[in-house]
């Protein structure tokens, strides 16, 4: 344990001293060095990723590097989920979870005997009507014997529009945010969201990481007015307000990082190819990384957003692989060739001692 501790205090050190800081000073104020050292946004999003990897050694057991629970899959999308959960394991995470629907769970789980699929949720058309009450309550109890085990959620990827099935991810948020387990929400969950802001509105623990189109909706429905992108990062910064200091994950060309209090970009070369499920590999690897930042954070106090520092490490570590995808494959570039390189990507940032 001590040993354990030593290494927590270690690495927080080697965070502090990468953001060019005193070790004597708590990581909020670190955070906020380094906006005045680094006049643009742009994180050290590959110190950050470092600091906060925990370290592999014998004393560990299984389930300390991260729970992390998919909530999507449906009759129509079966990769998005996949791509999420087995990110997370790639990255590092003891043991990844989908929560699926009944029609999607053979299929995915097809795909990996690595991942643990549960075939919990409806889709209306097979549920009667007088049905419905009863199978909401069923797949509630059910996702519930699992919740304190999670140290993150990823709601959304591949999850579908269904309303009786959203009506039954509503309730699973609700009891996750009761819980206190962080929820990085992607593709239709922001769907949901935008439609339901109370599901997360004033919860620092619910990350959103939308693209092009998401962000336009949540633009449209939360600040009344269109993507304005001469001033992004303010913009960006008052969407993350207006939810209550929530951390968004604007994705793009660069990536820009904001919950409300500042905003960081992550432009590391990436890859030009925009193939599906680049983003689901994201919404996976944030999880994680801000799992693994909570615990570091956890032992200094609730100084730093630990939110912020999984979006900046996810982002970094996304981006790599997709570079070195992409010199490799070229227009062929898939995101399972991408899904390839997250060792290698990981290796070449934070190489294993
Ligand atoms: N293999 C799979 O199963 C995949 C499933 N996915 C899932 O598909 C569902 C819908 O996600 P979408 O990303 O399509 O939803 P969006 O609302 O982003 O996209 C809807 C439409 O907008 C278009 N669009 C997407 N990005 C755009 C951009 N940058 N500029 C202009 N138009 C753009 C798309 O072509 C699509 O027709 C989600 O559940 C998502 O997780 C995706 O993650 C991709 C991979
Ligand atoms: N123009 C770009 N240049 C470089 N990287 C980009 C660009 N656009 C997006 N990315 C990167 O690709 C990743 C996925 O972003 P994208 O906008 O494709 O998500 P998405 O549409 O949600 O993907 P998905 O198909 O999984 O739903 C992000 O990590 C982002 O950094
Ligand atoms: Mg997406």
């Amino acid at each position: 344990m001590q040993q354990c501790y030593g290494g927590i205090i270690r690495r927080q050190r080697h965070f502090i001293s990468c953001l060019g800081g005193d070790h004597r000073k708590t990581l909020l104020s670190v955070t906020r060095m380094q906006s005045v050292m680094n006049p643009t946004l742009e994180a050290d999003a590959l110190s950050i990723l470092r600091s906060i990897s925990p370290t592999l050694d014998s004393t560990k057991h299984k389930g300390q590097a991260g729970k992390i629970a998919v909530v999507g899959g449906c009759r129509e999308y079966t990769g998005a989920p996949y791509f999420s959960a087995i990110s997370a394991l790639k990255i590092g995470a003891d043991l990844s979870h989908v929560i699926c629907t009944r029609d999607a769970a053979p299929v995915i789980k097809s795909y990996s005997p690595e991942l643990i699929v549960h075939p919990l949720l409806e889709e209306s058309y097979s549920v009667r009507d007088e049905d419905r009450k009863s199978v909401g309550t069923l797949v509630l109890a059910e996702v519930d014997k699992w919740m304190e085990r999670f140290d993150c959620l990823v709601i959304g990827p591949g999850l579908g529009r269904d309303p009786f099935l959203l009506d039954c991810v509503s309730d699973i948020m609700k009891h996750a945010r009761r819980s206190n387990v962080p929820m990085v929400i992607d593709g239709d969950g922001l769907f949901l969201v935008t439609n339901r802001l109370d599901l997360v509105s004033g919860y620092p623990l619910a990350v959103l990481t939308p693209n092009v189109n998401e962000y336009k909706r949540l633009v449209q429905k939360v600040l009344n007015c269109e993507v304005n992108d001469q001033d992004g990062p303010q913009q960006l910064l008052s969407l993350a307000n207006s939810i209550g200091g929530v951390t968004i994950l604007r994705k793009g060309q660069s990536d820009y990082i904001s919950d409300g209090k500042e905003v960081r970009s992550v432009s590391i070369l990436g890859s030009p190819r925009r193939c599906g499920g680049q983003g689901d590999i994201l919404s996976g690897s944030v999880a994680v990384f801000l799992a693994w930042a909570r615990q570091l954070v956890g032992k200094e106090g609730p100084t730093i957003n630990p939110a912020m520092l999984g979006c900046i490490a996810g982002s970094a570590l996304m981006r790599k692989a997709a570079s070195l995808a992409f010199e490799d494959k070229k227009r062929s570039t898939l995101t399972s060739d991408i899904i390839e390189y997250l060792g290698r990507s990981l290796e070449d940032i934070c190489p294993v001692r």
